[in-house]
């Protein structure tokens, strides 16, 4: 029955951990909110926090499984699994420590969370970056931070009865409540807030960096621009100057090679007819070497600087290539058409652009820490970085990668190394590539990320010193209201020395009436307490002299005589102290009594009693009314002829009394037996009393009105 019992519990436990596990996955695979680059929030694991405080330890671990599950098909990736089922194992003890959920969530980040994420950033996905490792690392930590606040501030709106009875958190203290509220309702605002700040400092970095990219792009670009164009406007010079003159060939020669001194761009330079034969050619120890050379091998009609000049009668820029002839440095050649005023073609300038030349133009850029490639038309590289290590004329093309940091711009990875660039294309067809490593991109998130870091420490340190501070002025005058209330000590006027409230000081009014009536009621209770108690003992004193006092005539009863007499007698035996017991009997008392009514007859006991006493005064006398109308008398020391002697006289002495009994007067005689002892003392208490008992009645038998006495 009850194996069946919680079968039933652990089922609809898990039931509910199903639920919350449905619920984190849908979050996770559609409300991701992205940061920077492919970075984003997960926030599915609000439902698994919320699952481990609410319904416990099991059913969140489940509802935590389900969750990841669609990280780890995503990624196909298992430690998510472990990292996630680690937190919520290690947030669950630290909760029943009663550690803050908060707090707790930070210290698995600090001690679990980021060496296993590092290890499976380094060793799974192989991510060499440092920079963008430490983007990761605290992303994930802030991700687990934000989730737990988020938690921790809707826990005060999570309904009693959603929480099961298992995980019934203990009762906490006010001053950890109050904490409790206060660091969250401040963590979550600032978290968000320092995100959304970082994010959009991000997303400026970004942008500038973009920036960067495209102007040094339109700067190299224009700079190409403007220095084929100034080499370009070179060429048609030196064609008008050509044309002018009817130069010889020598000064034709000497004219380029001045020419070419002025234009140092140009590694070489020549002249052709139009019939593509070149004339002239400069530097002059180069042109001398072909000068020589047979007609054909200095044919250049099948260059194209040649054929379209000549075609399309207009100036040309080649892709790059490898001079021949000149030498084989990877040049472009740029070339004009000599025409006459008819437009007449009558031949090519022509300059060959030196592409080591090009370095001039990152040299030309103020502040430039970035790289750039020039590619023609062909996809052949005119000229690179010499860090990049690339050759003039290889075939380059960019394959954009997915890119793990950005998504704004583009990136390629060129031997092992990623970079971010811009490409933009010249009038010539030329393709400009301007790149950047990403570390500073990274360097910047990771500068964000870190201000973030130390911004929130910087505010969970505030707001731990604000809010522990805070909850003590609510609670520490309560707490000391409630302890001086509960130890009895007075209330004071004010509730303590921290600042108050109003609120509390109406707590403390309160208390301080409730003190007051306390004490006056222990006061009053106190009062009746001891008058009770005296009255009580009173009634005990009336009670035990009841005990031992004839009611009527206010001597010793039975008992109270025999309790004082008794330890007298041993002690008189012992010491071998004479002793002499004696029985009264009022004669013919039931006749009094028949004759002049109860009253009288009460009359005369009391007389008999107040006789006894005034008789027999010393301290070692004792008298009592042994019951009706017997009375006894108890002497020691002395001599017992004496004490027979005082007996005698007392049966005398009321012999002679008068009792008034309505206007009359009653006389009363008494019977009497003694015996006492003497020499012997070797008997017991009631034996003695039986044997003066046994003399009374020898009284009685003879005649009444005497005394019997006997001794041993
Ligand atoms: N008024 C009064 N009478 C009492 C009291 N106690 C006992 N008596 C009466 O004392 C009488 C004793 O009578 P008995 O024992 O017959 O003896 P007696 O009449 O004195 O005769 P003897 O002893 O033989 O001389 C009874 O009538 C009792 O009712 C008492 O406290 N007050």
């Amino acid at each position: 029955m009850k194996q069946a019992v919680s079968k039933t519990i652990s089922e609809k436990a898990l039931l509910l951990g199903g639920v919350y596990g449905i619920l984190g996955l849908i979050t996770n695979l559609w409300f991701i909110i992205p940061l920077y680059g492919n970075l984003s929030l997960h926030l599915g694991e609000v439902f698994v926090i919320s699952c481990l405080i609410t319904r416990g330890l099991y059913p969140a671990i489940l509802a935590s499984i389900i969750t990841t599950a669609g990280l780890v098909y995503e990624t196909g990736n298992y430690v998510f699994f472990i990292s996630a089922i680690l937190e919520i194992i290690i947030l669950n003890t630290l909760l029943r420590k009663g550690v803050l959920l908060l707090l707790a969530d930070a210290v698995f980040w600090v001690m679990l969370g980021i060496p296993i994420t590092y290890l499976t950033i380094k060793y799974i996905y192989d991510v060499t970056s440092v920079d963008f490792m430490q983007v990761i690392l605290l992303k994930q930590a802030v991700n687990g931070v934000l989730i737990v606040s988020i938690v921790a501030l809707l826990k005060p709106f999570i309904p009693l009865r959603w929480f099961s009875a298992a995980v019934e958190p203990e009762v906490p203290k006010l001053s950890d409540r109050v904490f409790e509220l206060s660091l969250n309702s401040i963590s979550l605002p600032a978290l968000i807030i320092s995100l959304f700040l970082s994010d959009s400092a991000a997303d400026n970095t970004e942008k500038q960096m973009e920036n960067v990219l495209k102007t040094r792009t339109e700067y190299y670009i224009s700079y190409l621009t403007n220095y084929v164009d100034y080499h370009l406007k070179s060429l048609r010079s030196l064609e008008a100057v050509v044309l002018e003159d009817d130069f010889t060939d020598d000064e034709r020669d000497v004219l380029l090679n001045k020419w070419n001194k002025i234009y140092s761009g140009f590694i070489t330079m020549l002249i052709a007819n139009q019939s593509g034969l070149i004339i002239s050619g400069s530097p002059a120890e180069f042109y001398n070497n072909i000068k020589s050379a047979p007609e054909e091998k200095r044919r250049i009609v099948d260059r194209d600087y040649f054929k379209v000049p000549k075609a399309e009668l207009r100036g040309y820029v080649s892709e790059v290539f490898r001079g021949r002839g000149f030498g084989d440095d990877p040049i472009v050649a740029i070339s004009v058409p000599i025409l006459d005023e008819n437009k007449k073609f009558l031949g090519i300038v022509e300059g060959s652009l030196n592409i080591p030349k090009f370095e001039n133009i990152e040299e030309s850029m103020p502040d430039s820490d970035g790289h750039i490639i020039i590619k023609d038309q062909n996809k052949n590289i005119i000229y690179s970085s010499p860090e990049l290590d690339l050759n003039a004329l290889d075939h380059f093309e960019i394959v954009d990668i997915t890119p793990t940091f950005t998504n704004r711009m583009p990136i390629f990875e060129l031997k092992g190394e990623q970079y971010l660039y811009h490409a933009d294309t010249t009038d010539y067809g030329w393709r400009v590539v301007a790149l950047a490593e990403p570390s500073i991109l990274i360097g910047s998130y990771g500068h964000n990320f870190l201000r973030l870091t130390i911004i929130l420490l910087f505010i969970a340190v505030l707001s731990l010193a604000v809010t522990r501070r805070f909850s003590k002025q609510i609670t520490k005058p309560l707490e000391n209201l409630v302890r001086n209330f509960a130890a009895h000590r007075p209330i004071q006027d004010s509730a303590s020395n921290i600042q108050t409230s109003l609120e509390i000081e109406s707590v403390r009014e309160q208390l301080k009436e409730a003190q007051y009536l306390t004490l006056e009621y222990q006061e009053s209770l106190k009062r009746e307490v001891e008058i009770k108690t005296a009255e009580l003992m009173k009634m005990n004193d009336q009670l035990k002299k009841m005990s031992i006092e004839d009611d009527l005539t206010k001597i010793f009863n039975r008992r109270g005589f025999e309790k004082s007499v008794y330890e007298i007698f041993k002690l008189s035996c012992r010491n071998k102290t004479p002793i002499t017991f004696a029985i009264l009997d009022v004669d013919h008392f039931k006749a009094v009594n028949d004759t002049w009514g109860h009253t009288v007859g009460d009359d005369c006991l009391v007389m008999i009693a107040k006789e006894l006493k005034e008789h027999f005064q010393r301290e070692t006398d004792f008298v009592a009314r042994y019951g009706g109308e017997e009375f006894v008398v108890f002497l020691s020391g002395g001599n017992i002829d004496k004490h027979c002697r005082m007996l005698e006289e007392f049966r005398k002495k009321i012999a002679g009394q008068k009792v008034p009994a309505n206007g009359n007067f009653v006389k009363l005689t008494i019977s009497i037996g003694v015996y006492s002892l003497e020499n012997d003392f070797n008997i017991g208490y009631h034996h003695l009393v039986s044997k003066a008992d046994e003399l009374l009645y020898q009284s009685k038998n003879n005649g009444r009105n005497r005394i019997t006495c006997d001794s041993q």
